[in-house]
């Protein structure tokens, strides 16, 4: 989901500082010790029984039932910088249509090579198969920045997962990093290079699609890029799914929409995420040569709601762990952002007011990471114009 509040705890003043502020994090500066959920099960403090879900919203399909009677739009990325017209248009027809129906598309010819892909996911791996104790010299307080084992307890749902998040800043990835593997320096600085390297080319892609979809929608393609600043929330989260003993009954992720623009996710080939389609949930493939690309609440609310944002969660399984890496590309999160006028008419009245992703970001960790976050920023009354912002 990526809504990890903006804190500063692992970022800038030297290992000395960034460390001590870590551990008074961790332990809490008024004694309250946040807990996560995995982290509970594996402490003992929490059953499997505690993370079931039911009634209505139990899990439906399993995490290897994919798409069926639909395919999720494949695009090619590479054709909306080529030279070959047709194509292009082709490309950012198809990508624009995925974008307000399903929310959802993967992109192929995206110039990453599964090596390198593959190279950040077996450093993830390293990361999660470390003790505990190690994992914890980095975890967030109030599901900030660094490692997450799991929602905090007091959640409705419990995610069987655990993640780390970060913030795309190399020296924000440089402290968390060096602070976990102090003591092998060399390992520290390959997988530091690996993950800006690799967040720097998601950021680009977020960018091209972003500008392709507002060109798309007859504005100047660089309506929203220009936003980005360096209050831009662009963040990431790996996350790992344990194999789980009672995948009828617990998710990995509950249902749940992204706050920020635009996702572009890897998922490794064994299954799980979801996606809502019409009302009825649809299993996406894994498939090494794509990235999954979803459009975040931000986008949806700045084109009038003509773009979609999805519902999406992931099913977890008894015998493999499954791991994804996702990166949010976010624009500027304390500035207002409105709908531009041209975007609003007679038959798509004016339907978000004005918002700051931080405000809206609050809201939503607040309400648990939501379904109808949305709902915050409509208007009472849709109007014509948008000439009252
Ligand atoms: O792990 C996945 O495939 C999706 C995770 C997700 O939706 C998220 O972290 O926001
Ligand atoms: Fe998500």
């Amino acid at each position: 989901m990526g809504a990890a509040p903006d804190v500063e705890s692992v970022e800038g003043g030297g290992e000395g500082k960034v460390k001590e502020t870590l551990v008074r994090e961790v332990e809490g500066e008024k004694g309250q010790i946040p807990l996560y959920t995995l982290q509970a099960l594996w402490d003992g403090k929490m059953k499997l029984k505690d993370f079931e879900v039911v009634g209505e919203e139990k899990p439906t399909l399993p995490h290897n039932v994919y798409e069926q009677d639909e395919a999720l739009p494949v695009i090619d990325i590479g054709a909306l910088v080529g030279m070959d017209k047709a194509a292009r248009e082709e490309n950012m027809g198809r990508m624009l249509e995925a974008a307000k129906s399903w929310g959802f598309f993967k992109i192929r010819n995206h110039g990453v090579s599964l090596e390198v892909v593959k190279k950040v996911e077996r450093n993830v791996k390293k990361f999660f198969a470390l003790p505990m104790d190690k994992k914890l010299l980095v975890k967030a307080t109030n599901f900030a920045f660094g490692y997450v084992g799991g929602s905090p307890v007091d959640w409705r749902y419990k995610w069987w997962l655990e993640g780390l998040h970060m913030k795309v800043k190399e020296e924000n990835i440089r402290n968390m990093v060096n602070l976990v593997w102090s003591g092998d320096k060399a390992f520290a600085e390959e997988f530091i290079s690996d993950l800006t390297s690799y967040f720097v080319t998601m950021r680009e892609l977020s960018r091209l699609m972003v500008e392709c979809l507002t060109e798309g929608l007859g504005l100047e393609p660089d309506t929203y890029t220009k936003l980005e600043s360096k209050n831009a929330i662009c963040n990431a989260r790996v996350n790992h799914y344990p194999a789980c003993p009672d995948p009828s009954k617990v998710f990995g992720i509950p249902a749940h929409t992204d706050p920020q623009m635009l996702s572009v996710l890897y998922q490794d080939e064994v299954g799980g995420l979801q996606v809502l389609k019409d009302g009825k949930w649809i299993g996406i493939q894994p498939d090494d040569s794509t990235f999954v690309v979803n459009l975040g609440d931000t986008f949806q609310a700045i084109t009038n709601g003509i773009l979609h944002s999805a519902a999406h969660r992931v099913a977890v399984n008894t015998t493999r762990s499954r791991y994804a890496t996702i990166y949010f590309y976010g624009i500027d999160n304390v500035q207002q952002l409105r709908v531009p006028p041209e975007l609003v008419t007679e038959d798509r009245p004016l339907k978000y007011r004005p918002f700051t992703v931080n405000e809206y970001r609050d809201y939503i960790v607040n309400r648990q990471i939501p379904t109808d976050g949305l709902k915050y920023l409509e208007i009472d009354q849709p109007v014509v114009t948008g000439t009252q912002l």
